[in-house]
């Protein structure tokens, strides 16, 4: 089976898998995680971590001050540990692409012509696209024949209808920049379709649900007959639900009203709203619900309350959209383990059928799992995500 290292740029964290893949599985969870390891935080001094059947077998201190450096260590660690991998094994690096724009409906060898389209969507993901580049520039550089191949948060979207992708502002104005819904997340998506799909004994084309990529960046999607039809990320990663520190969707007259008054640029205005806000920005703790969680002060109450609400906000409408769904479905760091999120989100969908099992929902499960109970008419389910696995699961197959 081809070895694949799959790199995986977020906001925040490097994370990168060892995956064998097979170009002949069904599924991205037929393959095999090897190891697994991220590097959180970048931009401070923070570590490495790689970690192999749920074991830390290395941790490593460091300045990892953007993705080029966190990159250079993750090839150091493989070429420096011979009896786990050996670097020579290595069949293709698979590289996460946040914005493919319209272009993209499938992972492609990496070229320069594709490294040109990804400079050309630098702009709208500013967190993004230009990590993805990092990264293959460190892996060229260090290991000039290993091949690179990219996948694209964008693609999974392709199938989003015009009246949902098309932004109601003036068409000229709109269609001349390019400005329309992009849709990110795509890998957790269409993973979580997939998995679901498996465990269900169906086929994806056979399922309509809603699925909830929850963490530092988080996104929803209706899904119909195995398409996406909507997706609450838009242009940009900006658009949405709360996150981690972007404020999702707010009033757009927010923007000029807030450079204006605080004597600021609208860059700077915008920074503010992609850094400082989210959880972060009304906990004014941390943007991580691991801390959120424990504490009892109102304010990071509020903060976990207010994105447990805006999921809700988005599922409801997506449960309207799509007409007929079978199940919610929570992905990422926070669907995964966070039940008073869970609980925020399903609360009030009891009208819709929604009966959760508190005890399952309480209870961080290992496994992918339903948390609804036998009442229930639309399911619950928390799926972990492997954006890692479904990277691989991509790229083997354009080897
Ligand atoms: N065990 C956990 N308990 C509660 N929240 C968690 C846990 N693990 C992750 N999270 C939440 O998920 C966020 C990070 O998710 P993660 O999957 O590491 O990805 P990313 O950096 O791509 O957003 C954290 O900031 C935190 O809010
Ligand atoms: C698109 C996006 O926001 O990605 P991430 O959640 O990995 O930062
Ligand atoms: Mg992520």
């Amino acid at each position: 089976m081809p070895r694949i290292l799959a790199l995986n740029p977020g906001s925040n964290s490097l994370k990168f898998d060892l995956v064998d893949a097979s170009p002949d599985q069904k599924i991205a969870s037929e393959g095999r995680k090897l190891l697994t390891g991220t590097v959180d935080d970048i931009g401070k001094q923070t570590k490495l971590i790689v970690q192999q059947d749920g074991k830390t077998i290395a941790e490593q201190e460091g300045d990892f001050k953007d993705f080029s450096a966190a990159t250079e260590r993750v090839v150091d660690f493989f070429q420096s540990h011979t009896e786990i991998q050996n670097w020579k094994d290595l069949d293709q690096a698979a590289v996460r692409v946040v914005h493919g724009g319209d272009t993209f409906q499938k992972a492609e060898r990496y070229t320069r012509e594709i490294r040109e389209e990804i400079e050309r969507r630098e702009e709208q993901a500013p967190l993004h696209n230009a990590n993805s580049l990092k990264i293959i520039d460190v892996l060229q550089r260090k290991s000039p024949d290993l091949p690179v191949a990219v996948t694209f948060d964008t693609a999974f979207h392709h199938t989003i209808p015009e009246h949902a992708w098309r932004y109601p502002i003036a068409r000229e104005v709109a269609d001349s920049l390019g400005i329309r819904k992009f849709g990110f997340h795509g890998l957790s998506h269409r993973y979580m379709l997939e998995q679901y799909a498996h465990l269900n004994n169906k086929q994806p084309e056979d399922i309509s649900i809603v699925t909830l990529h929850l963490e530092s960046g988080s996104s929803a999607c209706a899904i119909q007959n195995g398409k996406s039809i909507d997706t609450s990320m838009g242009f940009t990663p900006l658009e949405g639900l709360m996150m981690g520190t972007r404020c999702g969707s707010i009033d757009t007259a927010i923007l000029p009203y807030l450079a204006e008054k605080q004597k600021i640029s609208p860059e700077d205005a915008l920074k503010i709203l992609e850094k400082k806000s989210g959880l972060l920005g009304i906990s004014g703790v941390s943007l991580d619900t691991r801390i959120l969680r424990k504490r009892d002060d109102a304010a990071s109450k509020l903060a976990i309350q207010m994105f447990g609400y805006r999921v809700r906000h988005f599922v409801g409408a997506y449960l309207a959209i799509l007409g007929e769904a079978e199940a919610v479905v929570f992905g990422g760091g926070i669907g995964e383990n966070t039940p008073e999120v869970r609980t925020e989100v399903t609360e009030g969908l009891r009208g819709w059928g929604i009966a959760i099992d508190q005890k399952k929902n309480e209870i961080t499960c290992a496994g992918d799992t339903h948390i609804h109970n036998r009442y229930s008419t639309l399911g619950a389910w928390v799926i972990h995500v492997e954006e890692g696995m479904q990277l691989a699961h991509e790229c083997v197959r354009i080897s």
